[in-house]
């Protein structure tokens, strides 16, 4: 099965997604200069009735799911046609005092990234469909980088601590993943696609400019959390759970102000 290390990493991917190597993979590096374009508007974050149903540790990720039976949390504006349901959020990390986000920007790294994930429910059926789908999925990227603690993580970092082993699950309702946002959303927009396999090509990336804070104990927890399952012998310490970034192939990417 796929993972992060030299005999299931992103290196060796495209043997069984051979998508791995097509024209709209992501991360990518955001470069310095980036076109500004005027008729992108704010994106807005409807998430005030939000419903997160628990948190996994899913061997790749620790993942804290919602309820996306209605359009409860959603994001629309932006580059966005159609307003997104959220379904999950999970993070990438690197290793202790080395980074581990997956977008670069003019080839710097950030501690980690956060990933907030949603479908376009007005197009499509389901998650499954809309993750196949070139318009079907919208990932909010916010780069974590460390100073001090952050307010909120807590709950979410407390909560690790329940999901250690590869295959838990734990209850985790009423977060609100507003707290999470930076002050302001100015963003950066381009096609790409999951991170992970199946590295589907179905995902419009918009990424905040603005990192959010958190400190180097409360990154220390997510190191904490295993990829290996309880009943494994081997005991792999889930980190570096990121891709590099993957070649632009003459795609645009556009500046919100
Ligand atoms: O739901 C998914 N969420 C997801 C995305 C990313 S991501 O890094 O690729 N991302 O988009 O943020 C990272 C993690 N993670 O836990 O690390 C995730 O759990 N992936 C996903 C999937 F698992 C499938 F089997 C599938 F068929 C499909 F269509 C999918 F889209
Ligand atoms: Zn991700």
């Amino acid at each position: 099965h796929w993972g992060y290390s030299k005999e299931n990493g992103p290196d060796v991917w495209h043997k069984n997604y051979p998508v791995a190597l097509g024209s709209r993979q992501s991360p990518i590096d955001i470069p310095r200069q980036v076109s500004h374009d005027p008729s992108l508007g704010p994106i807005v974050l409807d998430y005030d009735h939000c419903t997160s149903i628990n948190i996994s540790n899913n061997g790749h990720s620790v993942v804290v799911n919602f309820d996306d039976t209605d359009d409860r949390s959603v994001i629309h504006g932006g580059p966005l046609e159609n307003p997104y349901r959220l379904k999950q959020f999970h993070f990438h990390w690197g290793g202790k005092g080395c980074d581990g986000s997956e977008h670069t920007v003019a080839g710097n790294s950030y501690a980690s990234e956060l990933h907030l994930v949603h479908w376009n429910a007005v197009k499509y059926q389901s998650f499954d469909q809309a993750a196949t789908a070139p318009d079907g999925l919208a990932v909010v990227g916010i780069f974590l980088e460390t100073g001090d603690d952050h307010r909120w993580l807590h709950t979410i970092t407390d909560a690790m601590y329940m999901v250690k082993y590869k295959g838990s699950v734990t209850d985790f309702k009423g977060f609100n993943p507003k707290c999470l946002l930076p002050s302001n959303l100015h963003f950066w927009t381009y096609l790409g696609s999951l991170t992970t396999p199946p590295l589907h090509e179905s995902v419009t990336w918009i990424l905040l400019k603005e990192p959010i804070v958190v400190s180097e104990k409360q990154l220390g927890k997510f190191r904490l959390v295993l990829f290996t399952g309880e009943e494994e012998d081997q005991r792999l310490r889930m980190e570096n759970n990121f891709r590099t970034p993957q070649p632009l192939k003459g795609r645009r990417i556009r500046s919100s102000n």
